[in-house]
């Protein structure tokens, strides 16, 4: 088994409670196999595009997504010593910078359910040099069924995830469930805004800029797929109304980016 296929715990290095649902045992390895058929074309969507993902990222947002995750790991206060989890973590980037956050002594569970993914954030782990990011570990799991106990973590973070869930409100119920009293969500992602003029501006530039430059990586399906997700997505106040009804005390929702993006601050 190579190096970084032994970085990826299969909900196994965590304090898993219960077998999350979906788990197949096969070859002696746990896969995982998503509970719909809906989550398992977003698990191949994710993990097709792994590769080209980071570079697709920075072109893309002319590297403005990189200001937008350290804004959102900003208002989760994380801090040093602390245990944190980025959930639906991709190649990394929330982690890497969460990793900072809490310092060696701290603990940065990363759960994300394509491998691909995760295989490109422990490749991404082993290329840098900091000696805090030996504080992360990649977990193979489904944010839907996380393999924590209760009140496990000072911080979540989750960096355009929560859009592509099937299920929002059990996610958002998980993300309370394993968050301490008193601890901070933080959920990065497009804003679905009330403004014509950003609606406007963000489906142009999706259109005319992401789809086409996309489609020169043979990815035109899976970049339609995010206009479509953004447009099915919760508003601003809707986010908050769900974090409130999974038991959040407090619940604010942040445009960035000229609205284009937004970001929900939750508090057990
Ligand atoms: C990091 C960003 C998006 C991550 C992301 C999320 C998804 O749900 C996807 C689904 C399917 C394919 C890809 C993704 C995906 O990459 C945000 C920045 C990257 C965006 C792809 C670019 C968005 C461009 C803005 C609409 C306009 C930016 C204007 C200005 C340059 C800041
Ligand atoms: C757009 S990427 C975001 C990656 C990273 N957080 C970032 O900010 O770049 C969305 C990620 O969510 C993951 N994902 C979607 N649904 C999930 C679920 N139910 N459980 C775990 N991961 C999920 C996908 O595999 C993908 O890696």
């Amino acid at each position: 088994m190579s190096t970084i296929s032994a970085a990826i715990s299969i909900s196994a290095a965590a304090a898993v409670v219960s077998r999350p649902a979906g788990r197949r045992r096969h070859r002696g390895r746990a896969t995982f196999h998503c509970s719909t058929s809906a989550a398992g074309e977003r698990q191949a969507l994710f993990s097709r595009i792994a590769p080209v993902y980071d570079h697709l990222n920075d072109v893309l947002s002319l590297g403005q997504h990189r200001t937008w995750k350290r804004i959102c790991v900003s208002w989760s206060r994380a801090k040093m010593g602390d245990r944190v989890l980025d959930l639906c973590c991709g190649s990394g980037d929330l982690a890497f910078l969460l990793s900072q956050k809490v310092g060696l002594y701290g603990e940065v569970m990363a759960v994300d359910f394509s491998r691909q993914q995760l295989h490109t954030a422990a490749y991404r782990q082993e290329q840098r040099w900091k000696l805090c990011y030996k504080n992360i570990k990649w977990i193979e799991g489904d944010a839907l069924y996380l393999p924590f106990t209760d009140c496990y973590f000072d911080a979540v973070t989750v960096g355009y995830g929560l859009r592509n869930v099937v299920d929002k409100s059990r996610a958002m119920q998980e993300i309370f469930r394993v968050l301490k009293p008193g601890s901070r969500a933080s959920i990065l992602d497009f804003n679905k805004s009330s403004s014509l003029f950003t609606a406007s501006l963000q489906s142009w530039a999706i259109d005319n800029v992401v789809v086409p430059l996309a489609s020169g990586y043979g990815l035109t399906e899976e970049y339609k797929y995010l206009k479509s997700s953004i447009s099915q997505y919760l508003t601003g106040e809707e986010l908050e109304k769900l974090a409130k009804e999974a038991g959040f005390s407090v619940a604010k929702h942040y445009e960035l980016g000229g609205g284009l993006m937004g970001n929900l601050v939750a508090t057990r």
